[in-house]
């Protein structure tokens, strides 16, 4: 079945609109202009600052405040449904305040427990700035992946970005070179704790999690993974480095065993090259900079990322708060569109009872 057949459910989205001094409101604001929202879209943000944003943009859009559990308004270009978050304090683009950092984590919150209790069907997250929250009195914010693993209880999530063409259920082989799906080991901490971070237990959790949500959000019945190596040429023997030997050879060995058709370690710089990709649903990469780099070079501004593992669906843009053009209507709203375009997928997916349950 084709995701467009299940494309008349109608799914309601949490679009949280993340650091007031970014992109993120009006980005959501020139999709509202546009009439480009999906339908049951609805915003998590300050309706003030997002009516003063539409009208110093000249974008004609009506904020229209509702609370979660009410009947959103009929579809309209130009009008932008709103749950309510307060600004703790005044935000001017491209200026970030430390005091509206609780207002950052609050729109999580509420569009996380609208998920939870069923006032939505996914998140989709606009960009936040992980700086800002901590130095707003957050230490252990990291990112909203981690934010979402622990506000849902779960041990463990995977980030996995993937360029548009690779998105979709109707598409679950490769199409062509931009066609990239990069999931990650490690996130979001300093490079010289990664080889640290890489421990077999970790590592094995993440591939099982990859590989059952390649099966059961994107309908991929025996998913194809390669794994790259944490060291140059994957630790060349032994002499350029020993986890690929030590640590990631053996957790792959046990899981090709029980039948997962995982290749890998691979050297990360020959992996990433057509003729390897063109065989496997899913490149799992050691740390951030050696899998995104890649990826946003294939498709930035037409990729989303997705938190796999959660017990909701949450997707979100490829790029960050993008302060330099913060206020200037010039951003492009394109992996907005696409983060938006998958998680109505994926929820309608889940409620045509083609998305299995999770474990
Ligand atoms: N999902 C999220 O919440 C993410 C948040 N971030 C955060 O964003 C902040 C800034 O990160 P940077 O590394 O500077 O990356 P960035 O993506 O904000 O900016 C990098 C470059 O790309 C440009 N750019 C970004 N988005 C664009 C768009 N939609 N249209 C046109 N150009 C665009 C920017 O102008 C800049 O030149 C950091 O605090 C980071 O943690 C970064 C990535 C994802
Ligand atoms: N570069 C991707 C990224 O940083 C995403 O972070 P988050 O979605 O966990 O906030």
């Amino acid at each position: 079945m084709h995701a467009g057949e299940a494309g008349s459910l109608a799914v309601k989205l949490a679009l949280t609109t993340g650091e007031p001094a970014g992109i993120g409101p009006e980005l959501t604001l020139m999709l509202a202009a546009q009439g480009a929202l999906p339908p049951g879209t609805v915003a998590v943000g300050d309706p003030e600052m997002l009516a003063v944003r539409a009208r110093a943009l000249g974008l004609a859009v009506r904020i229209e405040t509702i609370s979660p559990g009410e009947a959103l308004p009929s579809l309209n270009a130009g009008v932008l449904p709103v749950w309510p978050v307060p600004l703790r304090t005044e935000s001017v683009p491209g200026h970030l305040e430390t005091a509206n950092a609780a207002y950052v984590l609050e729109t999580l919150d509420v569009a996380i427990a609208a998920c939870l209790q069923g006032h939505a069907d996914a998140m989709v997250t606009a960009p936040l700035h992980k700086g800002v929250i901590v130095e707003g009195g957050f230490p252990g914010f990291t990112g909203h992946t981690e934010y979402l693993r622990d506000a849902c209880k779960v041990d463990e999530v995977v980030m996995m970005l993937a360029t548009e063409q690779a998105l979709h259920a109707q598409v679950p082989g490769w199409t062509g070179e931009s066609a990239l799906r990069v999931a990650l080991v490690t996130t979001h901490l300093p490079l010289r704790k990664v080889a640290d971070a890489i421990t077999a237990p970790r590592l094995e959790r993440i591939a099982r999690l990859l590989h059952a949500d390649l099966k059961r959000q994107f309908g991929i019945a025996a998913p194809r993974i390669a794994v790259c190596g944490l060291n140059p040429h994957a630790g060349e023997g032994g002499h350029l480095g020993h986890e690929e030997q030590a640590i990631i050879t053996p957790v792959l060995d046990a899981l090709r065993a029980e039948g997962l058709l995982i290749e890998g370690p691979l050297p990360a710089d020959t992996l990433f090259t057509p003729r390897h990709l063109r065989d496997v649903d899913a490149v799992l990469a050691m740390y951030h900079d050696q899998g995104l780099a890649v990826l946003k070079y294939a498709g930035f501004g037409r990729a989303a990322n997705l938190t796999l593992g959660l017990p909701l669906v949450r997707t979100s843009v490829d790029h960050g708060t993008a302060l330099d053009l913060a206020g200037r209507g010039s951003a492009d709203p394109g992996s907005l569109q696409v983060a938006l375009a998958l998680a109505a997928e994926l929820s309608r997916r889940k409620h045509s009872g083609q998305v299995h349950p999770a474990g």
